[in-house]
């Protein structure tokens, strides 16, 4: 089926998100959407899907035009669309989450659980993976839960398929096989619209690449471009794709000393075994890994979200383990969490008030107890300006905003304190490369500054570009500590457990 958006306007309030935005999408292409955030990606996909009603505009497929008035009408039509954030429920299993929302389709009347288990297994099958279809989602990896919400789309016989930032939350691997699996669909003829920030996905995968920049498209570009090509187009100017940094320069100091740190989860697994690391104030270290090899812990034990079972973390001295979260960051640690939405920000608090949730004591601030607006409002607005966080102003609910623009708000949170250690956990995750660039420029002006820092990363690229020391944890453990610039090729097989001796470190 062919897809075809013609002159779709959105607007909120005074925003406009989509401005007469045309795009064609053809059955057997993958049709990469790329663009700043904020640039109107998920607003253009919402309508699409039948979740916003744009105020001009004709959606088209094969010619026809389409009214849809729910993401129902929009499946009824063949649209499917996977998720960044799944949509699955986590207490039941496969089959039953592929069945939910079939009341009225062909595993109507009696929720017929054996024709979802047989689909399960029919799509499983098709493109070679594995899905148990009893297993109950939660206890999945994310990557696969991923294959359940395109199994999910699958069963309502999606022809055009919507894939929104899927790789944030993969590993590398899990993200070859999803491209793998995005290939072969769109071999069958199926018509799939990728949106990513990842530049190296995009020229893999893609057979068409448009470019959308504050609502418009600007931009058709060859899946043979260049990254930086890419990332001009994106941003409108160029980008620095590495970030420049001098040698670290060590400040005599005591810096972050963790020893036989240990964590135990509610099921008894240690997740956490015998972790021990410095970090001198002036140096990034990185905590390298496969997501879930016991880096979240770490960093849940370091900020007091997680209790520990042995070990001790010493910040100049000064324990930190068996404290509240409240007295860590009164004592100057700074913390943007993996997950902005679970612990990183209150959607339905404004962008201000989320950029002052850790100066509830500061008298600049809160006064008698209350919150003196005034000043709130212009330090929110001169950080909105400094870390181009694109918002409509201060007083919009964080909630609102694009998905890259929430990480922006954490990470201009944090990094506007004096501080004494900070744990940066995916900080760039769901971010465009022109906020990366000014991320990465941000964490390595603390380090220059004297601050140690804890970076944990999944992607290599990242922590590449930061690491003066990179850790590699493999099940819980530290299994080796390397230089800044070992190669990938020597992080990766770390990364999958195997243990290098550089004495360099
Ligand atoms: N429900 C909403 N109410 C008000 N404004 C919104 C709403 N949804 C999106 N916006 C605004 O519309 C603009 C486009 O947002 P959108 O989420 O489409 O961007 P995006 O290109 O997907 O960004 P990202 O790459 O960060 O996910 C942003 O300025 C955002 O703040």
């Amino acid at each position: 089926m062919t897809l075809e958006l013609r002159g779709i306007t959105k607007r909120f309030g005074s925003l406009v998100a989509n401005d007469r935005i045309n795009l064609e999408v053809r059955p057997g292409e993958i049709h990469a959407l790329l663009g700043e955030n904020g640039a109107g990606k998920s607003t253009l996909m919402n309508v699409l899907y039948g979740l916003y009603d744009a105020e001009e505009g004709e959606i088209l497929i094969d010619g026809v035009p389409q009214r849809f008035r729910g993401p129902g009408d929009a499946m009824a039509a063949g649209i499917g669309m996977v998720h960044q954030h799944f949509m699955l429920i986590p207490v039941f299993t496969v089959a039953e989450n592929v069945m939910l929302g079939h009341e009225e389709t062909r595993f109507a009347g009696a929720l017929d659980l054996p024709a979802a288990r047989k689909h399960v297994r029919a799509v499983a099958d098709r493109f070679g993976f594995h899905v148990d279809p009893d297993a109950l989602v939660e206890d999945l990896p994310v990557g696969v839960q991923q294959r359940v919400e395109i199994i999910k789309a699958l069963s309502r016989d999606a022809k055009i398929l919507i894939f929104d930032e899927p790789t944030a939350v993969l590993t590398p691997q899990e993200t070859d096989e999803l491209m793998g699996i995005m290939r072969q669909l769109r071999d069958e003829g199926t018509a799939i619209v990728f949106i990513t920030h990842k530049l190296r996905e995009v020229r893999e995968v893609a057979d068409r690449i448009t470019v959308i920049r504050h609502g418009k498209i600007v931009a058709e570009a060859q899946p043979d471009s260049t990254n930086s090509e890419l990332a001009s187009l994106m941003v409108g100017r160029a980008v620095e794709l590495t970030v420049q940094k001098d040698p670290p320069r060590i400040v005599e100091g005591s810096g972050l000393a963790v020893t036989g740190l240990s964590v135990t989860d509610s099921t008894g697994h240690v997740v956490v075994d015998d972790v021990s690391f410095e970090v001198q104030p002036g140096e990034v270290l990185a905590i390298a890994g496969v997501q879930g090899n016991g880096q979240t812990e770490v960093t849940e034990a370091l900020i007091g979200l997680q209790s520990v079972s042995r070990g001790s973390a010493k910040l100049e001295g000064n324990e930190l383990l068996g404290r509240s979260v409240k007295q860590v960051i009164d004592a100057g640690v700074g913390f943007v969490p993996e997950d902005r939405t679970v612990d990183g920000l209150v959607g339905e608090f404004t962008v201000a008030e989320n950029l002052m949730l850790n100066r509830s004591g500061d008298a600049a601030f809160v006064s008698g107890g209350t919150v003196r607006r005034a000043t709130l409002r212009e330090f929110a607005q001169e950080k909105i300006d400094e870390f181009d966080i694109r918002t409509q102003g201060p007083d919009t609910a964080a909630g609102r905003l694009s998905g890259g623009n929430q990480q922006k708000v954490v990470i201009a949170r944090e990094l506007s304190r004096d501080l004494r250690l900070l744990i940066v956990s995916q900080p760039t995750r769901g971010v465009d490369v022109g906020s990366i660039e000014f991320i990465h420029k941000r964490i390595i002006a603390a380090r220059d500054a004297g601050v140690p820092v804890v970076l944990v990363s999944t992607e290599l690229d990242e922590v590449s570009a930061l690491a003066d020391r990179i850790a590699v944890m493999y099940r819980g453990s530290i299994i080796g500590v390397v230089p800044g610039d070992a190669s990938r090729e020597t992080l990766g097989l770390m990364m999958a457990g195997e243990r290098i001796e550089e004495a360099a470190a």
